[in-house]
Parts: C-alpha cells; sequence; structure tokens
C-alpha cells in the first residue's frame, strides 16, 4: 500500500493558506476512487517554520524539524518572513528555508515558468502573442554559490563569497540534461541555455567550462548554448519562447530569473518549485516542495494565489511518489479552473490575476475539477 509521509511546514503569512488549499487537493485526490482504489495515502504532519518558529521556540528551524523533515518522503512548504521578524537582524525566518534545503541536500531547485491555462495568457504584463506558449524550466543550483560561501560582515565592510567546485557544476549539469530529455518527450531533447556571467566573474568562467566538459563527454546529443546573465534577463522579456527548455543557472542567478519568468507568465502566483537531492527514479531522499514566492505579507487575508503551492504538490507527487497520474489530473484541473468559461473552464481566479476570487474559492476550484478529471479516469 504505497503510503507516503508529507511534512507540512506553512510558514508565516501566506504560506499557511495557500499550503492548506494544496492539503485540500491532495485529501480530494486521496479520496477519491481513481486514488483511493490504488490504497495510495498520504500521512501529513504539520509543524512550524521561520517566523512562527521564532516565535514558538526562539529560532527560525528546530532541530526536531530537520529530524522530520528527514524522515519523510517529501516536505510541503508554503513561505517565511515578514515585518513582524524583519529580515536583517540575527534571527530571520529566511535561513530556516537555506538551512532545510543544505540539511536535506536538496542542491536542485526546478521552477517550471509555463501559462497553467490557455485563459491566462491574457494575465501576463506581457503581450499575450509574446508570452503564448512559453515553456521552459529556470533549473535553480540550491545548495552553493554566494548563498554558502564564506561570510564577513561588520557595520563597514561586508562579503560574500561566491564560489563553486566544479563537481557541483557537473552535477546540476546533469540534472539539466535529464530534464532536457524529458522535457522534450518523444521530439528529443529540449536545449540547455545555461546562464552566466563569465566576461566578468572566474566563478562563471568555471561554471560555463564545468558544463561545457560535462555536456561535452556525456550528453553531446543535447544542443547546450551559454548565454550572459544581463542579456538573458532582456531576453526573457522579448522573446521568452526562445528559451524553452531547460535555463540551467547558479543560485542567485536562478532565484532572480526564477521571479522574472513568473512575472512574464503572468504571476509569481503560478510558479511551483521542486528542490531535489539527486536525479529522480535514482535517489530517493526527500524532497523539498514549495511556491518560488514568499509570504506576501501585503496581502489580506484569503487574497493569495494558492496555485503555485497546488502545483508544487503536483510536483511532489511526481518527484517523491511515483503518482505521475494524478500529477497531471491535478494540473490538469488547475487549467480548467483558471480557463475562460467560453473554453468550458471555471474561469475562477485571484487579484494577482485580474480577478476577485479568494484562496480557498480557488483551491474549492480546483478540487471540483480534478473530481471531473479523476472521474474520467478507467481501469
Ligand atoms: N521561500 C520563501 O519563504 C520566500 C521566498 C521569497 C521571499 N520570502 C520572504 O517573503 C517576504 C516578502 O518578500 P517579497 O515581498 O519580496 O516577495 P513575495 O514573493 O512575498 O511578494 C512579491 C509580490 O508578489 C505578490 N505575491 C507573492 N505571492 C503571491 C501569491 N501567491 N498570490 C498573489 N500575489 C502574490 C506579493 O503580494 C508581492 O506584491 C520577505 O520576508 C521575504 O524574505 C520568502
Ligand atoms: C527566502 C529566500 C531565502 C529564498 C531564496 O533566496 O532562495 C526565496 O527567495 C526563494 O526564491 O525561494
Ligand atoms: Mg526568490
Amino acid at each position: 500500500m504505497p503510503s507516503f509521509n508529507i511534512l507540512v511546514l506553512g510558514g508565516d503569512h501566506i504560506g499557511p493558506e495557500v499550503v492548506g488549499e494544496a492539503v485540500k487537493v491532495l485529501r480530494a485526490a486521496e479520496a477519491h476512487p481513481a486514488v483511493s482504489k490504488k490504497n495510495v495515502s498520504f500521512n501529513l504532519d504539520h509543524d512550524l517554520l521561520g517566523g512562527q518558529s521564532i516565535d514558538a521556540h526562539g529560532i527560525p528551524l528546530t532541530p526536531e524539524v530537520v529530524e522530520k523533515a528527514k524522515k519523510s518522503h517529501a516536505v510541503l512548504f508554503g513561505a517565511v518572513g515578514g515585518p513582524k521578524w524583519g529580515m536583517t537582524g540575527a534571527l530571520r525566518p529566511e535561513t530556516s528555508v537555506l538551512d532545510l534545503r543544505k540539511a536535506l541536500n536538496c542542491w536542485a531547485n526546478i521552477r517550471p515558468a509555463k501559462v497553467p491555462s490557455p485563459g491566462v495568457a491574457k494575465c501576463s504584463p506581457v503581450k499575450e502573442s509574446v508570452v503564448s506558449g512559453t515553456d521552459f524550466i529556470v533549473l535553480r543550483e540550491n545548495c552553493g554559490g554566494v548563498y554558502f560561501g564564506e561570510k564577513k560582515e561588520t557595520p563597514d565592510y561586508a562579503h560574500d563569497v561566491w564560489g563553486y567546485h566544479r563537481w557541483e557544476i557537473e552535477r546540476i549539469a546533469r540534472m539539466a540534461a535529464y530534464l532536457a530529455k524529458k522535457h522534450g518527450g518523444a521530439a528529443g531533447p529540449s536545449k540547455i541555455t545555461s546562464i552566466d556571467k563569465a566576461n566578468v566573474l572566474a566563478v562563471c568562467r568555471l561554471w560555463r567550462d564545468a558544463v561545457a566538459k560535462v555536456h561535452d563527454a556525456e550528453f553531446p546529443e543535447i544542443p547546450l548554448t551559454n548565454q550572459l546573465s544581463d542579456s538573458l534577463a532582456l531576453i526573457m522579456v522579448k522573446n521568452p519562447r526562445s528559451l524553452n527548455g531547460i535555463v540551467l543557472c547558479d543560485n542567485i542567478f536562478g532565484d532572480l530569473f526564477s521571479d522574472e519568468a513568473a512575472a512574464i507568465i503572468g504571476s509569481l502566483g503560478f510558479s511551483p518549485s521542486a528542490c531535489l537531492a539527486g536525479i529522480p527514479g535514482e535517489e530517493k531522499t526527500t524532497g523539498m516542495y514549495e511556491p518560488s514566492h514568499g509570504s506576501a505579507p501585503d496581502l489580506a487575508p484569503n487574497k493569495a494565489n494558492p496555485i503555485a503551492t497546488i502545483q508544487s504538490a503536483a510536483m511532489m507527487l511526481r518527484y517523491s511518489c511515483d503518482l505521475d497520474f494524478v500529477a497531471d489530473a491535478i494540473d490538469e484541473a488547475i487549467s480548467i479552473a483558471l480557463d475562460d468559461k467560453s473554453a468550458g473552464g471555471l474561469e475562477i481566479r485571484t487579484g494577482d490575476i485580474g480577478g476577485s476570487a479568494s484562496t480557498t474559492e480557488m483551491g474549492d476550484a480546483v478540487v471540483s475539477a480534478l473530481k471531473q478529471v479523476l472521474n474520467k479516469i478507467k481501469d
């Protein structure tokens, strides 16, 4: 009987709200006969992270949460941070995210950029004709680079060392190759665009060299191009479709370009992510699944878009639970929930994409569409 232990960490502000909707969708899937007849069950354990953990335990991430996470099949996480705790003091909610990624050795962060339903392409700030058909993945190195380099902080001088070992770059390049093959499907592997600032930074010259060597030796059939980070910022807005495939980034570039990609597809509320410790199928360690967005403390309660977190839960089913058919059903349900009524959709949209639906109404719409989708499954 496939039973999955999932640690649910809502976090702060909109975190628990959006995670609550993802849990609602998981529970609806679990209860549906198409899934329950396969005896799938999710054992959910809830705990605190970030500001909530500071308030309860005095630290943003407790050793107990780390231990629970390591023993789980997956962690479903919302977002942390907010003005109550600040982001410059010694105790910062945000360190919990980095420390948990590191503790789980989740070195690959997969952040897809795709409009989740044809009806919402018009919600993008970019012209619909430019954004339609955009389908790339920002693959972000997640446990190294400037985030984790040696740090010095004094009142008048500070630095964060941006360093990489060749092996750290090689393993993320291999993940890019894995994703390029998956993304391209029967048509053959999609291209990889590797991002650096090799014209200025030594760390980026190593990045470019390590990616090229592992490419030439192990997957020369996959098209690979290098793109400087500044011109990538331009291309992503002007012609995002031209990036379709895998956009391979180090940690800081991946942080920046995943937010830019989210804006282009219409909202941070459409940008899910999976943080993995190995190539899916080859290694089974705890994955961490989280929207790319933050805790959005500027939003009133029940106004956030939960789609990115629901999509992250679908990625969890795909990568940590081998439940691709349920993940596919959730993705289709999201598309139906968002799509125009004239196209057969439910046309439920939150404020970030020009609608007025609440977080819970958006989640309810996905649940209702999911039932329709799962009802169609025979066998
Ligand atoms: N993974 C994380 O926990 C994470 C990620 C990013 C930022 N943060 C933290 O979140 C706090 C706020 O940061 P920020 O404002 O720079 O980034 P943010 O991602 O929280 O918000 C940026 C903008 O996008 C909007 N937004 C974000 N998610 C949304 C959603 N699901 N639905 C609708 N609108 C959404 C917000 O209202 C805001 O206008 C900070 O403390 C930051 O450190 C945490
Ligand atoms: C909160 C912060 C530590 C985090 C990051 O920079 O990785 C966030 O911005 C993200 O993109 O997940
Ligand atoms: Mg970010």
